[in-house]
């Protein structure tokens, strides 16, 4: 689709950015990051594909056992939607930043920059006083689906057309992780009554990042694991996204159009008693080319008590609330299910 924006040779081009992140302008960085060991790309690359017209519990199972990521394919959304999806963000961010942050209180679509540690409403999570290395080079919207009926409070025609095929997205994404956790359900042999409030679509929250040119070697996102039950992204076709394998192995996942990768969080490892992995991932920053993505996050009902022989029951406000705290004085490295980790669990 044809961009309305300015040219990348424009002087006005980096209006877009944040004016931290624009070139000549940046904050000094932590250097002392490899990103150059990640193992070389396989091709295709060696993730498992789940075909969503043809669902294999064995093959999710093994999937989420042995990897905690997968590839889905035939998922049933149009094409022409995933292509309308990668238009309208890409002029959103298109627009001149002061336009964006407009909506930096904006909880159906937030605007943030420079870090993706967030409130569950999409403000930034402040962390002590904040050193200029934690500047991640990335801008984004924090969505809550339930919210984008509505007209925003900001009126603007590409947000506004931004918001309407999030909106249509979205229950694409519902409808997928429905019925891929119903699978995994059965796999897991979880209790029927349990199974209606572990997977809460109705509180789910997407979130489009942009990825800045980044003029140094760094992480666009640390390695980390989603606080979620699944997780649902579409990337474009720049790379830069690493899954971990075992305990230290990073592997490229490639980027393959019209393709999702589906990642296990926190909630689902608890539930499957550790059976399944919440996978390590985190996305290597790019010099030369911005990269979009699309991530579909679902949690439990709020008051979800989340049972396992590996933790204490615990609620999903309670894990919630965990995570805050953790990235108030952590960040990314959060405790997560640490905080309710039994020491002698049963089995
Ligand atoms: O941008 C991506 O591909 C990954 C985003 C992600 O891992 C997250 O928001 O938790
Ligand atoms: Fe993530």
């Amino acid at each position: 689709m044809k961009m309305m924006s300015p040219s990348i040779d424009t002087p006005s081009y980096y209006d877009s950015y944040p004016p931290l992140l624009r070139p000549n302008n940046n904050p000094i960085h932590d250097l002392n990051q490899d990103l150059d060991n990640p193992i070389p790309n396989p091709n295709p690359d060696p993730i498992p594909v789940i075909d969503f017209q043809n669902i294999d519990n064995d093959a999710i199972s093994e999937a989420c056992r042995n990897w905690g990521v997968f590839r889905l394919v035939n998922h049933g959304i149009p094409d022409a939607l995933l292509n309308q999806l990668r238009g309208r963000a890409e002029e959103a961010f298109s627009l001149p930043f002061d336009s964006k942050h407009a909506l930096k209180s904006c909880t159906a679509m937030a605007y943030f920059w420079g870090t993706p540690a967030l409130t569950p409403t999409g403000e930034t999570v402040e962390r002590g006083p904040t050193p200029p290395a934690d500047v991640k080079w990335l801008e984004g919207f924090n969505v809550l689906l339930n919210q984008l009926s509505q007209q925003l409070q900001v009126e603007d025609p590409v947000l506004d057309n931004f918001r309407l095929v999030l909106d249509e997205y979205g229950r694409h994404q519902s409808r997928l992780a429905t019925t891929i956790f119903k699978a995994m359900a059965e796999n897991l042999n979880l209790d029927q009554n349990l199974y209606e409030s572990y997977l809460s679509p109705s509180t789910a929250s997407m979130r489009i990042y942009r990825y800045l040119k980044c003029p140094l070697p760094v992480w666009g996102l640390n390695a980390h694991t989603d606080s979620t039950v699944l997780t649902v992204l579409t990337h474009d076709e720049v790379g830069g996204f690493q899954v971990c394998k075992g305990d230290d192995e990073w592997i490229d996942v490639e980027p393959i159009p019209n393709t999702l990768v589906l990642i296990l969080g926190d909630l689902i490892q608890a539930m499957s008693d550790d059976k399944y992995k919440s996978v390590k991932h985190r996305v290597k920053a790019n010099k030369y080319k911005e990269r979009i993505s699309v991530g579909y996050f679902v949690f439990s009902a709020i008051d979800a008590v989340i049972q396992s022989s590996k933790y204490k029951p615990f609620t999903y406000a309670d894990f919630r609330a965990g995570v805050q705290q953790d990235l108030k004085t952590i960040g990314y490295k959060k405790v997560g299910l640490g905080h309710f980790k039994l020491t002698h669990a049963s089995h």
